[in-house]
């Protein structure tokens, strides 16, 4: 019972109510993609391999239908990504804040979905994850290096579309910041 109860609260936070969506976990390896949908689907932190085949939770109660594709993330397996994009509603990319080294192969990768044709006018909920980390970096200091914009107003896509995309910062760890994510991504919808 406090299992559907939890569900429902998470699709609430969607604002889903009775429709459905599809969602792709994207992001490099490592970042906390399989994490953080175990913690929405179970509520339970647990520790993951590295995601190898993609996988496909559906979380379905009354009406209400959740997908949600966790693809891995490591160089290999970012080339079967596309295979995703023609189906999905909404880009989950996650980040890993704590780790500098890796933001601009992020940067990168990130980019590379913005201009993806049939991206045009999907959101994207990019998620900065790890805050609890010593070495995370500030919400300011992930925006310029990601060169996202500091209005979302600004964001247009490659075809000038206005394209819903917003970053939180979170830590799946302590269950912080990505219920606003979440809420916003719901609006988007
Ligand atoms: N400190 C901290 N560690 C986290 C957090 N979220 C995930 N991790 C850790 O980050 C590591 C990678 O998490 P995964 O969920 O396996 O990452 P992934 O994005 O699915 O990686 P791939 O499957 O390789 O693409 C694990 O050791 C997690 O425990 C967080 O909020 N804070
Ligand atoms: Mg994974």
């Amino acid at each position: 019972m406090f299992l559907i109860n939890w569900f429902r609260d998470v699709l609430n936070w969607f604002g889903l109510g009775k429709k459905s969506a599809k969602i792709v976990f994207l992001g490099l390896d490592n970042a906390g993609k399989t994490t953080l949908l175990h913690v929405l689907k179970d509520n339970v932190l647990q520790i993951h391999e590295p995601t190898l085949q993609p996988t496909m939770e559906e979380i379905e109660i009354g009406n209400i239908k959740f997908d949600a594709f966790d693809l891995g993330g490591h160089k290999e397996a970012r080339r079967i990504w596309q295979k995703y994009y023609a189906t999905v509603d909404a880009v989950i990319f996650m980040i890993d804040v704590a780790k500098k080294t890796r933001l601009k192969e992020a940067k990168m990768e990130l980019n590379s979905l913005l201009k993806c044709e049939v991206l045009d006018t999907i959101p994207f909920l990019i998620l900065g994850n790890k805050i609890d980390k010593k070495k995370a970096l500030s919400e300011e200091e992930i925006r310029i290096e990601l060169g996202l914009p500091f209005s979302q107003s600004n964001y247009l896509s490659k075809n000038k579309n206005i394209r819903p995309l917003e970053l939180f910062m979170c830590s799946v760890k302590e269950r912080m910041g990505f219920k606003e994510g979440f809420q916003w991504l719901g609006k988007q919808l």
